[in-house]
């Protein structure tokens, strides 16, 4: 077998950055060998550290994380000196944050990032594996303009979405023309847990900044194009798209009702089986954090359920289920998805996992 790919993780104590490390223990490919945070956590013990604020509940701090001392993950130098790319979780401001993803793409250090910082950036591909993996074509162009020969970004889209996006992806040949979803979502997604959060007990917050706007625009990058003569991701225009966005008391889970028109006419049976056999190259190639079945389809008109579905495939597969048609709309159903694994850095280890297997991340 060959060598591991050496990682750093950037933003490895917060929620985000703790699912990284415990989803990449034992990973095949990658080798967490740096973990880095806030000058304020800098030379600490990566378990001394987190144990008083670790969120993964059951899952214990990795043996191989534990003894790491954290680095300053704005001196890049000493980071990008140890390690063949980094995943980042990290939380600066939005310029801070991609002046630093930049940095470490200068030092021919692949970002892999679940940040939104760069999300708009033009040659930045933000990517779902299963369903755009060709954007990271728009790499060479973004290399040309850092100037690099390694070094490049890549994000994941936000978690909110990817119970919604994948079920309009696999319609794409009905062509969607407008979706209305109403996401309901778990308290992780905004870094916290139920204790952390005492606010969300017994209730519902109808506004998480930003989420609407994120929800409604960012699909559209996914199903895009590449412009060689603009060297740009350009957004499809359709399907339109509208959202409220809620949070709920839930730990891990982000769940959606969501109506969507189309300009064809598919019936029940060719949705479902749209869904049931949507595939792409993350299962041809077999990544090890692709799932077999990218999207479920629930029969039982009570599920998806959080607490039944949530893990379904590792958190890396998609349920959806209450298909039905709507009086205003064509369509109706109920998406779930796992906001920190899908959603988040089990999302973000997929896209290096492709990136890797098509060349762009390789032993420095
Ligand atoms: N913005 C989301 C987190 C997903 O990335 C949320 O607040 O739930």
């Amino acid at each position: 077998m060959s060598e591991k790919l050496k990682v750093g993780v950037i933003g490895a104590t917060g929620m985000v950055g703790q699912r990284y490390v415990t989803l990449l223990a034992n990973h095949p490919w990658f080798q967490v060998t740096v973990v880095a945070a806030s000058k304020h956590s800098a030379g600490q013990k990566y378990g001394e550290s987190v144990k008083d604020r670790w969120k993964m509940g059951d899952t214990p701090i990795p043996d191989d994380v534990k003894d790491l001392t954290i680095l300053d993950a704005e001196d890049v130098d000493a980071v990008a000196s140890q390690v063949d790319f980094v995943f980042s979780a990290i939380n600066l401001d939005k310029a801070d944050t991609r002046k630093l993803e930049d940095e470490y793409a200068k030092h021919e250090t692949p970002v892999v990032s679940n940040n939104s910082a760069h999300r708009w950036t033009p040659d930045v591909p933000m990517v779902v594996p299963e369903i755009n993996p060709d954007h990271i074509d728009i790499i060479k162009y973004q290399r040309e303009r850092l100037g690099t020969k390694k070094g490049f970004v890549a994000v994941k889209p936000n978690c909110s979405i990817q119970s919604y996006t994948p079920a309009i992806a696999a319609w794409q040949k009905f062509e969607p023309t407008q979706v209305l979803a109403c996401t309901y979502q778990a308290i992780s997604g905004a870094g916290k847990t139920l204790e952390t959060a005492p606010e969300i007990q017994n209730n519902v917050i109808p506004y998480i900044p930003g989420e609407e706007a994120k929800s409604e625009d960012e699909p559209l990058k996914i199903f895009g194009h590449i412009d060689p003569a603009t060297k740009q991701i350009v957004k499809a225009d359709s399907p339109v798209i509208t959202s409220q966005c809620l949070r709920v008391p839930v730990l891990y889970g982000h769940t959606v009702a969501t109506f969507i028109n189309f300009k064809q006419n598919p019936s029940k049976e060719d949705l479902i089986k749209a869904l049931e056999d949507y595939s792409g190259v993350p299962q041809e190639l077999k990544l090890p954090s692709a799932p077999k079945q990218f999207i479920q389809y629930l029969t039982d008109d009570f599920r998806p359920q959080v607490r039944y579905d949530v893990n379904f495939e590792h958190g890396m597969g998609i349920s959806i289920g209450r298909l039905r048609p709507d009086k205003i709309f064509d369509w109706k159903f109920i998406g779930l998805s796992h906001n920190t694994a899908r959603g988040a850095a089990g999302g973000a280890i997929e896209l290096a996992e492709l990136l890797k297997a098509k060349g762009y991340i390789t032993k420095k």
